[in-house]
């Protein structure tokens, strides 16, 4: 990169979706008015080179999708509307400013279905690995946040979307790299791994529906967010294996292996939450209804804090491990 302020002002936005936004990018900090009607939500989630990401895993445009996705992901995991984001980013000498703008385009793809605007960041340069820190602000209706603390002995358990997928194409990525020669179901876990697409709709339906609710999105894999939940409630959650809906292009896999990338693999971002069993029904109606998927795959028991997975034979403990679990597969 040449020029730090040539560059922000090229990803500067010429104009902006959001009418409570006062001042964006071109001050010492944004400004946007507030509603006494909600409640506003912030997260941050941080993609680092080699980590998150390699050259050979996602093109810059992905870069730029996925790292805004990852958290607007969390946003509809409370319930919540999305509005603004800011970006860091800690630039590497091997990326080019061409490299840069495109992960800026990326995250304005994704930004433009939710009419969310740019309000800030920071750039700032970096020895090797390629740092991309995205922060994001949403509201949702007063009172309305879906929390991981909510579950209770009688939920059902549920999950917005299938799961394994991104952990299936991450693999075959490593193998191959961007330029493999993969069949058109390979490609379609490869789009699972590099554009997830964040249950926005779905944790808004959440949100507005009159149950007592509990939210998580699927981030480090259902093994590990399913142990968040029944920690922060208190409860046991035991998912039964055979109603665990896999993405459909590892339909055909053993599987002990569909197991393995849907529990511990993780990136799939669906939801997996609790309603009260009696309500589950109209839930699931109403999402069929509005074109949405929903899967009941577990329930919420008494017992020792914990989640557990059951199939016609027997039940074994589900610890809390996810991405690290992963990781020493190797
Ligand atoms: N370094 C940190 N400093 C402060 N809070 C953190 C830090 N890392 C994580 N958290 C907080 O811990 C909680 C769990 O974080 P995390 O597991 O990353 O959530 P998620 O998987 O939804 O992104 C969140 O409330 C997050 O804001
Ligand atoms: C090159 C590469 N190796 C491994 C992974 C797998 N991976 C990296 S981070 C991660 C878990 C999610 O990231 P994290 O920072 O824990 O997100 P959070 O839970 O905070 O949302 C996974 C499965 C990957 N995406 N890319
Ligand atoms: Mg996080
Ligand atoms: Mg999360
Ligand atoms: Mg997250």
């Amino acid at each position: 990169m040449k020029d730090e302020f040539a560059f922000i002002s090229n990803i500067s936005p010429e104009k902006t979706h959001q009418s409570s936004l006062l001042k964006g990018i071109g001050d010492d900090a944004a400004v946007y008015r507030g509603s006494s009607q909600f409640d506003e939500v912030v997260c941050v989630d941080t993609m680092v080179e080699g980590i998150h990401f390699r050259k050979d895993t996602l093109t810059p445009l992905q870069i730029g999708k996925k790292g805004l996705a990852v958290n607007v992901s969390d946003l509809a995991a409370m319930g919540a509307i999305p509005l603004f984001y800011l970006v860091s980013v800690a630039v590497s000498p091997s990326w080019n400013e061409q490299e840069l703008r495109e992960i800026y385009a990326g995250m304005e793809d994704l930004a433009k279905e939710y009419q969310m605007d740019l309000i800030g960041g920071d750039t700032v340069s970096t020895g090797d690995a390629l740092v991309l820190t995205v922060t994001v602000i949403g509201r949702v209706e007063q009172g309305c946040a879906r929390y991981r603390h909510t579950a209770q002995v009688g939920d059902t358990v549920f999950v917005t979307g299938t799961v394994g997928g991104s952990a299936a194409g991450l693999e075959l990525l490593l193998q191959q790299g961007l330029n493999g020669d993969f069949t058109g179901e390979e490609q379609s876990l490869l789009l699972a791994h590099q554009e997830p697409m964040p249950h926005v709709v779905a944790g808004r339906l959440l949100a507005n529906y009159s149950a007592r609710i509990s939210l998580n999105d699927i981030s480090d894999g259902l093994a590990s967010e399913a142990n968040e939940l029944a920690e922060a409630s208190g409860v046991q959650l035991m998912i039964e294996s055979d109603k665990i809906p896999f993405h459909p292009a590892i339909a055909q896999i053993p599987h002990q292996k569909q197991l393995e990338y849907a529990l511990f693999g993780g990136e799939d971002f669906a939801l997996i939450g609790t309603v009260p069993s009696e309500q589950s029904d109209s839930l699931a109606k109403m999402f069929s209804e509005k074109g949405l998927f929903f899967k009941e795959i577990g329930s919420v028991l008494e017992g020792p804090v914990g989640v557990f997975l059951k199939d016609e034979h027997q039940q074994r403990k589900l610890e809390k491990q996810g991405y690290n679990h992963f990781q020493k597969r190797g």
